[in-house]
């Protein structure tokens, strides 16, 4: 494993890194992450010994790297520097040879099958064996990356020191080097340490990070430790936003520019719906930040236009995704900036209202079909059917993730309250329905405006949405009701 101990170090008489300790075991990869001159490059010269520490040690398998002779801790350590002395008029099998130097005890005489095994597998690690006879000052910059990443490869040694390994590179191959060089390190035990300009890629990658600021440590421990808003944003004095990464447990950053949307005073008013028998849809001027279970956009995202389609009660669901973009891009809109749910409900009986409040207004917009009610209390198997109850709350006003999602819990009582009000019976149970097999729920909101940091039944856009969906429901019940009679 490798050691680092009260580290210190710099350029003449300009102190740079201070005092800075860390351990990182085989196996196992630290990034290295802060802004521009907070001496990520002077802590890797000193590790790798460019430089000489002013106090401090480094040690590998706790043997002070300073007892190495020069070509055995060559040997144990490979270093990959941010600007590479161009070794113009070098072939790419030159420049990845030249990582074999110190297993040689006399100039290329001493070529073993080892050095050219070596050679040819980190080649193919960095997929350049094809260009193996070009020359370095033809290839693009990434393409020289990879020659040099393969030349640290090539010199097996079990500490790797990379300093920004990924520059230049297109982000396919961000991510095969990435992938190749954690490979090496789980397959061959390797220790690295390698400095990142992307805290994501380093997030995604690491298993431990270290933030640095001013030549000392900031942050310290796995990417959860270390990616966080508030130190992120202090030491690169920009404003970001943590969220979770898709498929892995790594958190992730966006950058929030410093040039915002205009507030354009944009406003959702209940008369802007268009409600006819075919669908009930609202397109709003700027995108509205949604959260839904729609069928098409569902999630979290920003979109311009809402649509609610009336579909035929023998609609196959199984296809419907395909077919419902077809249908939005055939209407003019673009299915990327659309959310879209469908109902067998006749859509004209689609209740749509605007609720106001002292932060600002809400808009209500429910069409309820309820032959299909389900208590969900007694879930058992049924046939799923496209009656349904879909429900929207478009909120004049700046939410928070807490609001979005307890706007959509608040949303869903006041949905099941209207049931009960209405005595819907599960046809299967004979008890009171909660809600049907295939409920919708959406909830966008403008972001403009006053910040709603909760939207429970205890706040005023709780109270709004809670008397909305449920005045709504019932309406909308009691139409649906009124049009199977006739
Ligand atoms: N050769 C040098 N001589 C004198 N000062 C130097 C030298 N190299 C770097 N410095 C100074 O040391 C400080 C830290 O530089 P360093 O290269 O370690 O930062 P870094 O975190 O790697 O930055 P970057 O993200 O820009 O690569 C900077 O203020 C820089 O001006």
């Amino acid at each position: 494993m490798l050691q680092i101990e009260k580290l210190s170090g710099g350029y003449g008489d300009k102190k740079i890194v201070d005092r800075i300790s860390f351990g990182v075991e085989k196996g196992r990869m630290l990034g290295i992450l802060g802004p521009n001159g907070s001496g990520k490059s002077t802590l890797m010269k000193l590790i790798s010994g460019v430089l000489e520490p002013t106090s401090g040690v480094v040690r590998i398998d706790g043997k002070p790297v300073g007892d190495f002779p020069a070509k055995e801790l060559a040997r144990k350590m490979a270093v990959l520097p941010q600007l590479h002395a161009h070794a113009f008029s070098h072939t790419v099998r030159e420049t990845v040879s030249l990582g074999r130097y110190p297993h040689q005890s006399g100039w290329f005489s001493s070529w073993s099958e080892e050095d050219e095994a070596a050679v040819q597998e980190a080649m193919k690690l960095m997929d350049i064996s094809h260009y193996e006879s070009t020359l370095l000052e033809e290839m693009s910059g990434g393409e020289q990356q990879r020659v040099f990443v393969a030349q640290a490869l090539a010199q097996n040694a079990a500490v790797l020191l990379l300093d920004e390994p990924t520059n230049h590179l297109d982000i396919n191959h961000q991510k095969e080097l990435l992938d190749t060089i954690k490979k090496q390190a789980i397959e061959k035990e390797l220790t690295i340490i390698s400095i990142f300009h992307d805290i994501n890629l380093a997030s995604m990658y690491c298993d431990e990070l270290l933030l640095m600021d001013e030549g000392s440590i900031v942050r310290k421990g796995e990417p959860h430790e270390v990616v966080r808003t508030h130190d992120v944003e202090a030491v690169y004095q920009t404003r970001v936003s943590n969220h979770p990464h898709p498929e892995l447990p790594k958190p992730q950053i966006t950058l929030l520019p410093g040039v915002r949307r205009k507030p354009a005073g944009q406003r959702v008013r209940a008369e802007d719906f268009l409600v006819t028998t075919e669908f009930v849809a609202y397109q709003s001027q700027l995108p509205l930040k949604t959260v839904s279970s729609a069928v098409v956009n569902a999630g979290s995202g920003w979109f311009r236009n809402f649509l609610n389609r009336r579909v035929d009660a023998s609609y196959n669901i199984d296809n419907s995704f395909e077919e419902i973009v077809d249908y939005i891009e055939d209407s003019g809109l673009k299915a990327t900036d659309t959310v879209a749910m469908m109902t067998a409900v006749r859509t004209e009986y689609a209740i749509v209202r605007e609720y106001a409040g002292d932060f600002g207004s809400i808009v209500v917009a429910v069409t309820a079909g309820v032959g299909n009610g389900v208590d969900v209390s007694q879930a058992v198997a049924r046939e799923q059917r496209v009656g349904t109850i879909n429900t929207w709350i478009m909120v004049n006003g700046i939410l928070s993730d807490e609001a979005f999602i307890q706007a959509m819990i608040t949303a869903t009582e006041a949905k099941t309250k209207a049931l009960q009000h209405e005595e819907v019976i599960d046809p299967l149970t004979g008890t009171i329905a909660t809600g049907t097999s295939t409920d919708s729920c959406l909830v966008a909101a403008t972001q403009q405006g006053e910040a709603l940091q909760y939207a429970g039944p205890i706040t005023e856009v709780g109270k709004l949405i809670g008397t909305g969906v449920f005045e709504c429901t019932v309406e909308a019940i009691q139409l649906y009701r009124e049009a199977k009679k006739v």
